[in-house]
């Protein structure tokens, strides 16, 4: 990244060069959602020519209609300019004089009639209230966010109950809320509001809830049945969040349970421009598909000639193509993958307009979830100035939104995608190449408000190399978290929970077992799983349920601060930095300093604990070969941990110097991660009886203390643990007796046992 902060000393302005798509565009052989259906399924669809919409039941091909698009609202470029114009912001920026609001109201009415899925508004109502569940496609920016929800509140008043629509981002359920308290001439937090993690806008007359799947979790909760609603749309569905999906079973319960008792209906509804529907219409008990086709504005496609070496120049030669040659009002959204890359994507940009003194000036934002909230909704702001918008954004922007002004996308193809690491049992970012699915999700954030064309930073070979949809979060996270998270809404049969994509029955064994053992669960009088109330307390962290125990004992050792460190050093990435050459050795002697004889977890704790008192100096970072980004990560993350060690009223202790009780508090959490020394000078772990080598870069390679607590083990040509801290035999009886009682140990249990 260095070389990005100062402009590239090639010509970055000319070098990326794209070949336009735009008829395979209009062919549709761009949208994953076309691929994932059979031909079959598509045939008789009249494809979108901007004229003509299509509704089409799937399942039956027994239901088709069209409507003639041709009447003076829909040849609509002129109009929606205006209403754009006249729209602009006005009512949020400059009061709520109710002559603005009513203008505002009409122009935005104007707009809403425009859209394609208005004009299937009729069908669309009465298929909807047909049937308890269905699915509805339609093209990104037809207008399923911000029209179906209103539909329903115009059409049904929804007197009874009120309509939830949950988005996997906050930024896009306040954003969209905001959008529709607009569009219905309601202050936001009356008929329409929203609901995301620590923000609340709503009151007893909101009828239409935006929330984070996250939120509506929580309401299931304390509300199983969720009986405050009588429509859930569940938006953005293809995006298979773990909260969405286990948020599919909960309202399939609850709506099936509402049936059975004779409550009120609960109306299901799941949403999607990229989705495999007939999986989702399995799931739903094969429930109609709906199609709405057809989009506003006409959207160019665009991908490399060629391969391109960095996505990141290949982003930013395409900036500054479109800065000399579009009007400058049209904004640029370039998605990127993650906060530094964006601050320094922003960087290079601003001195590149600096330098080179022919071009226009731009303002420039970047977009992601660390920057304060303020600064995040900043971006859906029209733009006061008469200068170019660029957004650098991470996926935050990529499904939902529309941002004032954004003409032109420009996508790396690249995001940063959460992974599972099974031998930490941390769920690590790591950046991947994005599926078919997203890339459509970022192109369709142009062509909101006119034409629109989107970039994407790779050729058309590689696009199709791509999967077509994301692998669901649930396969690639830690299932112990999975568990608790349905443990805490009520789950109490896990095993058999309706998963869309049912994870491995011998995964969630482990992972029930592994809650047993750390007595986070427990079963009750007739075998049925339930939560502990320590259970609950570790639910609220974001870590794998073992190191969300090691927290929770934090004040029962006294000290809380120093495992908090621990544990935001082990979530971060590695922060010794290893040069290559001469620098090694000098490298390695200033990593001595902070090695402790009792293992690499007081060294860590060591080497955050220096850090801070040199004030996180970058400085004293670079001459100790420490990366000071990792360090400023782990420090975030160890504030995000506090907070929640605050809220949870936990005593926040330090042991100073008696540092044997770190290790031991260590161990309540990491006592199934234990190897024994054997006599012919081998470790073998306790869980398995499997070989394993202490790493070569652990402060205790050389040492050989008869039992070693490990983080994890990585197996390469070997398996090595990595993370040591010797551990005394004494302490594993009495951190966890039952589990030494069945694994048992060379020392004396009898001795240790007293
Ligand atoms: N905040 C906003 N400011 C200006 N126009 C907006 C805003 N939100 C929505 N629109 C307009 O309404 C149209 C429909 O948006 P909507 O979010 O309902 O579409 P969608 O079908 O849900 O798209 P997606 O699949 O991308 O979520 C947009 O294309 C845009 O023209």
């Amino acid at each position: 990244m260095a070389s990005f902060l100062e402009p590239p000393s090639k010509k970055i302005c000319l070098d990326t060069k794209f070949s336009s798509n735009e008829q395979k565009f209009d062919n549709q052989t761009c949208n994953p959602l076309k691929n994932a259906y059979s031909i079959n399924q598509l045939k008789g669809v009249q494809l979108s020519n901007g004229k003509t919409i299509n509704l089409k039941k799937f399942n039956q091909g027994d239901f088709k209609f069209n409507v003639n698009a041709n009447s003076p609202s829909k040849n609509s470029n002129s109009i929606i300019n205006n209403s754009f114009k006249n729209s602009n912001g006005k009512h949020m920026k400059n009061g709520k004089s109710s002559i603005n609001i009513r203008k505002n109201t009409k122009d935005l009415l104007k707009h809403r009639k425009a859209l394609p899925i208005y004009d299937v508004r009729k069908d669309l109502l009465s298929y909807l209230k047909k049937g308890d569940t269905n699915i509805l496609i339609g093209e990104t920016g037809s207008g399923k966010t911000t029209q179906v929800p209103q539909f329903l509140y115009e059409e049904m008043m929804l007197n009874k109950g009120s309509v939830v629509i949950t988005q996997p981002r906050r930024v896009a359920a306040i954003s969209m809320a905001t959008r529709v308290a607009e569009e219905a001439g309601t202050e936001l937090g009356e008929i329409v509001g929203y609901s995301v993690r620590f923000e609340e806008m709503i009151s007893d007359r909101t009828k239409i809830k935006f929330a984070t799947d996250g939120m509506l979790l929580r309401e299931a909760m304390l509300d199983p049945l969720l009986k405050r609603y009588s429509w859930i749309i569940l938006d953005e569905a293809h995006e298979r969040t773990v909260n969405t999906d286990i948020l599919f079973g909960i309202v399939k319960r609850a709506q099936k349970i509402r049936k059975e008792k004779g409550k009120s209906p609960l109306h299901i509804l799941v949403m999607s421009a990229t989705m495999n529907a007939q999986k989702f219409s399995s799931y739903f008990n094969d429930c109609p598909m709906l199609m709405a086709e057809g989009r506003e504005h006409k959207l160019e496609i665009l991908f490399t000639a060629e391969k391109s070496d960095d996505y990141i120049i290949a982003c930013l030669s395409t900036v500054i193509k479109i800065h000399k040659q579009a009007p400058v009002t049209h904004g640029i959204l370039v998605f990127l993958t993650g906060q530094e890359e964006i601050d320094n994507a922003c960087l290079a940009l601003s001195k590149i307009i600096k330098r080179c003194n022919y071009l226009a000036p731009i303002k420039i934002s970047p977009l992601y979830s660390a920057l304060p909230q303020h600064l995040q909704m900043e971006v859906f702001q029209p733009s006061d100035t008469e200068e170019r918008h660029v957004i650098f954004s991470t996926n935050i922007a990529e499904t939902s939104v529309t941002i004032p002004g954004i003409r032109y996308v420009i996508d790396s193809g690249k995001a940063k995608i959460r992974t599972y690491n099974p031998s930490s049992g941390f769920d690590i970012l790591k950046v991947r190449q994005i599926s078919q699915a997203q890339a459509w999700q970022r192109a369709g954030r142009a062509g909101r408000e006119g034409p629109g064309s989107c970039y994407h930073a790779y050729t058309e070979a590689q696009y199709k190399k791509m999967p077509i949809m994301p692998a669901p979060e649930i396969h690639r996270t830690n299932l112990a978290t999975v568990v608790l998270q349905l443990l805490t809404v009520g789950v109490k049969d896990v095993i058999n929970f309706d998963f869309m994509d049912r994870p491995r029955q011998e995964y969630l064994l482990n992972a029930v077992e592994q809650l047993l053992s750390l007595e986070a669960a427990e079963k009750d009088s007739n075998g049925e799983l339930r939560l502990t109330e320590e259970g609950k307390k570790m639910a609220a962290f974001p870590l794998d349920p073992k190191y969300a125990k090691i927290l929770l004992m934090g004040p029962k050792y006294k000290c809380t601060h120093e495992v908090l460190t621990i544990v935001a050093m082990l979530s971060g990435e590695q922060v010794n930095t290893v040069p290559s050459g001469k620098m090694r050795s000098v490298a390695t002697a200033r990593h001595r300093k902070f090695a402790s004889v009792e293992g690499d977890h007081m060294t860590m704790l060591k080497i955050y604990q220096t850090f801070k008192a040199s004030k996180k100096n970058k400085q004293w970072c670079h001459e100790n070969f420490l990366n000071y980004r990792n360090l400023i990560y782990i420090s975030a993350v160890r504030k995000q941990l506090s907070d929640i060690c605050y809220k949870a009223g936990l005593k926040m202790l330090s042991c100073g110097e008696n540092t044997d009780d770190v290790r031991r508090c260590l161990l309540t959490g990491l006592f199934t991660q234990v190897a024994e020394l054997q006599a012919d000078r081998k470790y073998l772990t306790l869980s398995n009886h499997d070989e394993a080598q202490i790493h070569p870069s652990s402060c205790l390679f050389s040492s050989r203390s008869p039992y070693l607590m490990y983080t994890e083990i990585i197996t390469t040509s070997n398996a090595y643990m990595h993370g040591v801290s010797w551990v005394a035999p004494e302490w594993l009886y009495q951190v966890a007796p039952d589990y030494f009682r069945k694994h048992h140990i060379k020392a004396d249990p009898a001795h240790y046992a007293k």
